[in-house]
């Protein structure tokens, strides 16, 4: 075992989900220190134990601290890096700059792919950060429900056998189970890609169509998910487990998924600076759609439940429109690569 509960743990990111987690991280560590950009919020976190902006209603243990210090990192036993994707670079660059110890493991628990380069989070923080031991975390976990206490199972990854077995350890208490695989690829290409299946299924709600339809998304979803993921380095059966059909059926289905409610928006007629300005926190999908499509285009895979969201995020195709080509498009059999 890596960590024992004397030990410190960061968490980079003080949002929705940076805090679940320290929640999480908290029944095993005596302290754990959330990151974040704000003092006013850092303050209520230290004074109230709350983070209402992002969690409202809940209590958080007392043993949660929160600060803007980067250097706070210096001394911590294990970082996780729990930030919106388009932060990753610039917050590991400040690892970097501020020379944590080698021997830090470090954790990617967001959710998407680097726009231009392509690379996957955990790829981004091993290149600048590259004598650490690295390990990522993913499933379907809403941090609404995980601050609850609410039953939810996730998955760990690395090719580091004994630091996935210790962070199975961490991240486990009596409401959240954890699983090990050494998919590393797979399991942050899950996580990534559903974001766009999860902004489709909320167009299709707004639109007013049924539960057939989203169905047939998730179905449909998966295979291009599965399609797509393998042509960039996961394995098939990742895409079966937690941080695959797990978390697309949850972002599909919840009315917690912020990708949920863009889609639903702009099925609705509101218009995408609208709803992300409205939302106020991350959804990974609207910028993860550009980058998850150009990484299709590059690798020639079809991928047209991606395509068809991205005419219609960046293109203002019509969702109407972009649905009845999706349903008319070359007939062909179920099964098929
Ligand atoms: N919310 C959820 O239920 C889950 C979210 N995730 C993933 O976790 C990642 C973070 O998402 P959320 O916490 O939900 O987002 P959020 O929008 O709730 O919070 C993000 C936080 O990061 C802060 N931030 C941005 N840049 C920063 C920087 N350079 N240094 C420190 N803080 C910075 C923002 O101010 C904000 O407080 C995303 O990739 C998301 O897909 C994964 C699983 C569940
Ligand atoms: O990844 C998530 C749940 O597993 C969060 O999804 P949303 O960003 O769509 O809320």
């Amino acid at each position: 075992m890596l960590f024992n509960s004397s030990q410190h743990a960061v968490v980079l990111g003080a949002g929705s989900w940076g805090t679940a987690l320290g929640m999480v991280l908290s029944e095993f560590f005596d302290k754990v220190t959330l990151i974040g950009r704000c003092p006013e919020q850092c303050a209520e976190i230290n004074s109230f134990h709350t983070n209402n902006n992002y969690l409202p209603r809940v209590q958080l243990p007392k043993n949660i601290a929160a600060s803007v210090v980067y250097q706070e990192t210096k001394d911590a036993a294990l970082i996780l890096f729990v930030l919106p994707t388009s932060a990753t670079r610039e917050a590991a660059t400040e690892l970097a700059t501020i020379g944590i110890p080698a021997t830090t493991p470090l954790v990617s628990c967001s959710k998407g792919i680097e726009r231009g380069s392509g690379i996957r989070m955990s790829e981004i923080i091993s290149e600048l950060l590259p004598n650490n031991p690295i390990a990522v975390h993913s499933g379907p976990t809403h941090a609404e429900e995980v601050s609850a206490h609410l039953a939810s199972a996730a998955v760990v990854g690395s090719q580091n056998l004994e630091l996935a077995a210790s962070l199975q350890t961490v991240f486990t208490t009596s409401y959240f189970r954890t699983y090990t695989s050494d998919d590393v690829a797979g399991i942050e290409l899950g996580g990534a890609l559903k974001n766009v299946f999860a902004i489709a299924a909320g167009i299709i709600s707004g639109i007013g169509l049924g539960d057939n339809a989203i169905a047939a998304l998730v179905t449909r979803g998966l295979a291009e998910m599965t399609r797509l993921g393998i042509a960039l380095g996961g394995r098939p059966e990742t895409f079966s487990g937690l941080s695959g059909i797990g978390d697309l059926m949850v972002t599909c289905y919840s009315s917690h998924s912020r990708n949920n409610r863009v889609g639903k928006a702009l099925g609705s007629g509101e218009t995408l600076e609208e709803v992300t300005e409205r939302l106020g926190m991350v959804a990974e999908g609207v910028p993860n759609t550009l980058s998850i499509y150009e990484a299709a285009r590059k690798h020639d895979i079809e991928t047209p439940i991606i395509n068809a969201v991205y005419q219609i995020l960046y293109e203002e195709k019509p969702a109407q429109e972009a649905l009845v080509e999706l349903l008319t498009r070359d007939l062909k059999p179920e099964i098929s690569q």
